[in-house]
């Protein structure tokens, strides 16, 4: 009998893998005594012919048996007849396992449609459409209906490999799930270099966030980021006008129609966020406030077109064919349109224009007032002494406009539906507001950021617990070991050079080892305080937020917004939930789904 011993390194996957593999061949009785079997690492060292005929081999040894079986390669899938195979057999492949490889944006994408189908249905559409078997480019969409498969009980807890192995997704691409692996990826300046499914022109030209390459998006961040975004400056500029903001906000929903009226107040979270944002950029907010609508369908727009926008950066066919083709005026938005994206781009290009003619006159000694806002950043920004362009300014003005908006007022939807839907936690954060407001602690007409921290422990936790249960950007963001080098080890396992390593907060920010002992997927405040050490070490584990070089620029700007917003909701409503909605991530965003409706009446 073969020797496998000299091959056997404990933590040395690929020949441990290989010697396994050898073994179940030399001795296939053995193979009815395995459950599972997950290919991991296996791909470097072979081509890709290669690696479909070691898939062969596994499948004919272990197909009939193991309850879990997870083929190494995975391009051109739809031309691999054995994994149809698999996937029919009698005992086939943890059906949570195919949802995740097998799904795509069209079965998960879309709001409104019907939960993931199984595995039959995933074979039935790569039978019918073959060609979406893209994996090497559409890999990434595939981890939300992990997001999402997350909330439907039991299913996918168990394709987490116990030691904490990344989960290969595709050949190059693997996902980490354990919060203590986060720093490693994220921090590790050498890796800074995003993926190529950032590459695309898809969505109009380069911004900070799809900026790929470590040098150039440390020049921009450095040119468009800087102190407008810290806690500081955001607090003596603009909360005061975000005060007048909630104001508004806040008379809305007292007016005599609308008092007691149904309201879909997630909608209206975002609606108030985006007008943040809209005023932050461009000093006058757009009027989402003020009219009490959506408006131009930009909040709308901006959910249906997360899907096709992931769908077009993942999907090469898309991108490279469909994309390149007339056919883009279809599909894209457009400077013309009356509304969503279009518009929203269309009026940027307008605020900018507007702002040079200002600019223009000011220069001729006619008075003008001075800006502080985004957008002058924007025209006062410099990378190697060049100003940028107006198509990168309206780029970023888009992009702000993406990142802040809806994602905030899914903060805060979900943080208000998390309280509003649990009594007990919704009694002790109505106690916390009153006895502060008692004492005089809490500021009127609206709350102040530091007040809310300072004063409202409990109602802070639940801001916190809330963005780490529902984060409002369930998205895979990520990092490329350099190509050239040894590649890279995190928590003891090899990473080959040239691999794409990524996390997903939903996963991660459920880790028992980080957020524990208590049940994770439970909303649970009081884990946050416990003690000031296990806090600030849990927050350490955040990944909401993104974390290393490219975290979010507008953290502080979404929780100086979060922090002030619920606790107004709060001390000046009471609320009736009427539907609570669910907690839906979709197309690498989340929201509340169809959102949580509830009757708001003004107390005295
Ligand atoms: C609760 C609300 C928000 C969440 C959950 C969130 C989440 C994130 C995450 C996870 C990233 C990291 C992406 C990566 O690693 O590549 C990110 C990046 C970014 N976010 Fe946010 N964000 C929020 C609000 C905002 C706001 C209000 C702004 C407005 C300024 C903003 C602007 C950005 C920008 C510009 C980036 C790209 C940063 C870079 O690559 O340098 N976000 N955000």
């Amino acid at each position: 009998m073969t020797d496998y011993s000299d091959e056997y390194r404990p933590r040395d996957l690929i020949p441990l893998q290989r010697t396994f593999l050898r073994l179940m061949v030399d001795r296939p009785e053995l193979a009815t005594h395995v459950k599972s079997f997950i290919w991991t690492l296996m791909w470097r060292g072979f081509g890709e012919q290669d690696l479909s005929e070691i898939d062969m081999r596994t499948c004919e040894v272990l197909g009939q048996n193991v309850a879990c079986l997870d083929p190494a390669s995975l391009r051109q899938i739809g031309d691999q007849p054995y994994l149809f195979r698999v996937l029919s057999a009698e005992a086939s492949p943890h059906p949570a396992r195919v949802d995740l490889r097998g799904f795509s944006i069209f079965e998960n994408g879309a709001a409104g449609l019907p939960p993931p189908p199984r595995f039959e249905a995933t074979r039935d559409r790569f039978r019918t459409c073959p060609f979406l078997a893209d994996w090497g480019s559409m890999n990434a969409a595939n981890v939300d209906c992990r997001a999402r498969g997350h909330n439907r009980a039991g299913q996918l807890p168990d394709i987490w490999m116990e030691d904490g192995s990344p989960v290969r997704i595709t050949p190059d691409l693997l996902l980490f799930h354990k919060a203590c692996q986060l720093r490693d990826i994220y921090w590790d300046a050498a890796c800074n270099t995003k993926g190529s499914i950032y590459q695309h022109e898809a969505i109009g030209p380069q911004s900070l966030f799809t900026t790929t390459g470590a040098d150039d998006h440390r020049k921009l961040r450095k040119a468009v980021g800087g102190s407008f975004w810290s806690v500081g400056t955001l607090k003596k500029t603009w909360e005061a006008k975000i005060d007048d903001l909630i104001l508004n906000w806040v008379r809305n929903r007292k007016r005599p129609s609308e008092n007691g009226k149904t309201i879909i107040l997630s909608n209206k979270t975002s609606e108030f966020a985006a007008d943040v944002m809209t005023m932050v950029l461009f000093t006058k907010p757009w009027g989402f406030v003020q009219n009490d609508r959506d408006e131009r369908g930009m909040l709308h727009a901006w959910r249906v077109g997360t899907s096709l926008f992931g769908l077009a950066v993942r999907w090469r066919f898309m991108r490279e064919v469909i994309l390149s083709s007339k056919l883009k005026d279809y599909i894209l938005p457009k400077m013309s349109d009356e509304w969503g994206n279009g518009w929203l781009m269309a009026q940027g290009a307008r605020e900018i224009s507007d702002r040079h003619t200002k600019l223009q006159k000011k220069g001729k000694g006619e008075s003008v007032p001075s800006f502080n806002d985004v957008l002058q950043t924007a025209i006062d920004a410099r990378i190697d002494d060049e100003p940028l362009n107006d198509t990168q300014r309206l780029a970023h003005m888009t992009l702000l406009i993406q990142a802040g908006a809806d994602t905030t007022g899914t903060g805060l939807g979900a943080t208000l539906r998390l309280i509003l839907t649990h009594p007990k936690v919704l009694a002790k954060v109505r106690e916390e507001i009153a006895t502060a407001d008692a004492k005089g602690l809490l500021s009127n007409p609206v709350v102040q950021y530091d007040e809310t921290k300072r004063h409202l422990p409990y109602l802070s936790a639940c801001i916190r617990e809330s963005l780490r249960l529902h984060p409002p950007i369930p998205n895979l963001f990520s990092r490329l070991v350099p190509p050239s080098g040894d590649g890279k080890t995190i928590d003891g396992f090899p990473i080959p050079p040239g691999t794409q390593m990524l996390s997903h907060a939903v996963v991660v920010q459920r880790d028992a080892d980080a957020f524990g002992p208590e049940p994770t997927d439970e909303f649970r405040p009081e884990r946050w305080l416990e003690s000031e050490e296990r806090s600030a070490r849990m927050e350490g584990y955040m990944y909401t937020f993104g974390m290393g070089p490219r975290v979010c620029l507008g953290k502080e700007l979404a929780l100086m917004e979060m922090h002030k917003l619920v606790p107004e909701v709060l001390r000046r409503f009471g609320v009736e939930v009427l539907e609570e909605g669910r907690y839906c991530a979709c197309g690498g965003i989340a929201y509340l789904q169809p959102g949580l409706m509830v009757r708001l009446t003004a107390r005295e």
